[in-house]
């Protein structure tokens, strides 16, 4: 599953197709090959795979990086950030890191956005998140149209965000859903109770259930969209997935 939204849309309104009868095969072809030649030019290209994290400090969002791949994901000293103090100003980083396992290859890019709210004034804080966003659509878009175009255009679109929701106990706070209806318009975004260990499990439940409210409230379309739904097994799961919704990202 692609779960890039600016792809072909399965939201996207489309004809149905009229179904093509199976034609009788007379003899072996081998078209069952085609899988094998797909798995082994998969392995070969390995996966791309691009996550975002939005959050104040200290809500853990390295070490829910970390800990979701089981590896040293995060490089505590960004290099862009230079010498000197830490500039005030809101600043995204990312690190690309390759893993591997059982012989497939993922090219992981993590993009941290770090002091996200954390001004005072917050007015327009989200502008450069979703400008980094727009961007990675714009330049993978111009790659693809040129007239010779790479083979692979390599791919740095944000294909999951992870919106840490501080663990307040009560319900989002108004710039929790100024930015999450702003960020779901553009990307699959996977909310989560940051350090939901800090609440019991009853408050957490019960913040879970308010936030699943909020999002319903504000019209706030979070991953799994329904257009995830058009496979039976995708849509089986998607539904598991929205009533179960993994509370938090615990301790
Ligand atoms: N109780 C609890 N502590 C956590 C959890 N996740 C992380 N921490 C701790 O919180 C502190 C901050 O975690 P980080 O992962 O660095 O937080 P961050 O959001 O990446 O912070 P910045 O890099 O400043 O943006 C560390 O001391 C972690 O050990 C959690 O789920 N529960």
């Amino acid at each position: 599953m692609d779960p890039l939204r600016r792809s072909p849309s399965p939201c996207s309104s489309r004809p149905s197709s009229p179904r093509t009868p199976p034609c009788e095969m007379l003899g072996y072809v081998g078209i069952e090959a085609v899988l094998d030649q797909l798995k082994i030019k998969a392995m070969k290209m390995g996966f791309e795979f691009n996550i975002m994290v939005v959050g104040q400090s200290g809500l853990g969002k390295s070490t829910m990086v970390n800990t979701l791949f089981k590896s040293k994901i995060w490089n505590c000293t960004p290099l862009d950030l230079g010498q000197g103090p830490v500039p005030q100003t809101l600043q995204l980083h990312s690190v690309t890191h390759v893993i591997e396992e059982k012989g497939v290859k993922l090219k992981l890019t993590v993009t941290d956005t770090p002091g996200f709210g954390d001004q005072i004034n917050n007015d327009k804080c989200w502008d450069p998140i979703l400008g980094y966003i727009n961007g990675q659509y714009e330049q993978y878009l111009q790659e693809e149209i040129l007239i010779t175009r790479q083979r692979h255009i390599p791919d740095t679109r944000v294909h999951c965000c992870v919106y840490f929701v501080p663990p307040t106990g009560h319900c989002l706070r108004p710039l929790d859903i100024e930015f999450l209806q702003r960020l779901c318009r553009t990307v699959n975004v996977v909310p989560v109770i940051a350090r939901a260990d800090s609440l019991t499990i009853e408050e957490r439940e019960n913040f879970r259930q308010r936030i699943q409210h909020n999002l319903k409230t504000h019209c706030i379309d979070v991953y799994p969209q329904k257009c995830f739904d058009e496979d039976i097994n995708d849509r089986i799961l998607n539904s598991k997935i929205r009533v179960g919704g993994r509370g938090g990202q615990g301790g």
